[in-house]
């Protein structure tokens, strides 16, 4: 059955996004002028070409090569904002956006200028771009783990308007289990805890980050379907998994869409939620992941409205906010002729 034009439209919150994963090109090119810095490419063209990746480790070494474009609070602000724009036009009306503070501290950016350049535009979100905002601090597991204690510290002492702390980078070899002490700071501190876990690591991992970190959420947590007992245990808590399914073709965590197990998982009851991760780097905006879902799997508006659901159910916004939200998958739905 062809869907209708409006499903481009579904209503979603996004739970899974990096804000320097939003960094495209043209801005790339731009922020390196307004900087002075010399890139390594002579043009968008051959920028462009280096977007061609193996594994985790072959983008994450080009993602923090073109974030060195990023220096002022204004350069941080002028990312956040095309994020949103885009989003906007791509159905998500709220979205949980993680940030990598100790990337940019380790190269010498003050927090102050990433953390108050993103939050500044996420503060009027809502009336310019109708989008609801949290933002969540993301911690790099193949750094030091004093190291990202420190910069908890840091941000707790400023009193930075995160909600919540993420674990994201390298991940095969840089078990959650290291991040114990980090997970009880940041629970401490009233924060919510979400974890990057089953991504290319294995499926204990996933079981660490619940059991060890206390993740409220599981960015990604694909690779939990090998283990048939953590995938019943999932189901049963309805534990969140935020799931990039461009992404992990990109990746290579599987070989093409049509080999994703996102169907599998909706058919096994787990609570999935369709998320763009690094929309620059992996061809896709939320609307773009939808787009292809429902090209190469059929989902039907039902199936798409239960993900939007799931997107909302799992987020950390008020209960007033997602009222609103799921009234307009409400309304979504019935534009697309179900009751
Ligand atoms: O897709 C990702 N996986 C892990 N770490 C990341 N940091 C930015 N994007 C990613
Ligand atoms: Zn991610």
């Amino acid at each position: 059955m062809p869907i209708s034009p409006s499903a481009a439209l579904l209503p979603c919150a996004e739970l899974h996004l990096h804000i320097e994963g939003t960094l495209e090109p043209e801005l790339i090119f731009e922020l390196a002028d307004r900087n002075g810095i010399d890139l390594p490419y002579a043009d968008l063209e051959e920028l462009r070409a280096r977007y061609q990746f193996t594994d985790l480790q072959s983008f994450l070494d080009l993602y923090y090569s073109n974030m060195e474009v990023l220096r002022t609070g204004a350069d941080f602000a002028a990312m956040t904002r095309a994020y949103l724009r885009r989003a906007a036009a791509a159905g998500v009306r709220h979205v949980e956006m993680m940030v990598d503070p100790q990337a940019h501290l380790l190269r010498g950016v003050p927090l102050e200028e990433c953390i108050n350049g993103v939050a500044g535009v996420l503060a009027t979100s809502l009336e310019e771009f109708g989008i609801s905002t949290v933002l969540i601090a993301a911690f790099l597991r193949d750094r030091p783990i004093a190291e990202a204690e420190d910069v908890l510290r840091q941000l707790l002492a400023m009193d930075a308007p995160i909600a919540a702390i993420g674990l994201d980078s390298a991940e095969v070899g840089n078990p959650p289990e290291g991040f114990v002490e980090l997970y009880r700071m940041a629970s401490a501190a009233g924060l919510k805890c979400v974890a990057h876990a089953g991504e290319e690591g294995p499926a204990h991992y996933v079981e660490q980050a619940l059991d060890l970190l206390k993740a409220d959420r599981i960015d990604h947590g694909i690779r939990a379907l090998d283990d048939p007992a953590l995938v019943a245990r999932l189901v049963r808590d309805r534990v969140p998994l935020t799931v990039c399914p461009l992404s992990n073709v990109r990746l290579r965590a599987v070989d093409t869409l049509a080999d994703h197990p996102l169907p599998q998982m909706l058919a096994l009851g787990l609570n999935v939620s369709v998320n763009s991760d690094d929309p620059a780097y992996f061809d896709g905006y939320v609307d773009d992941n939808f787009a292809a879902l429902q090209r190469t799997f059929g989902f039907s508006p039902d199936q798409l409205a239960e993900l939007a659901v799931n997107s909302v159910e799992s987020s950390f916004a008020s209960g007033e906010r997602r009222a609103e939200l799921l009234e307009l998958i409400r309304a979504w739905r019935a534009a697309q002729g179900v009751s």
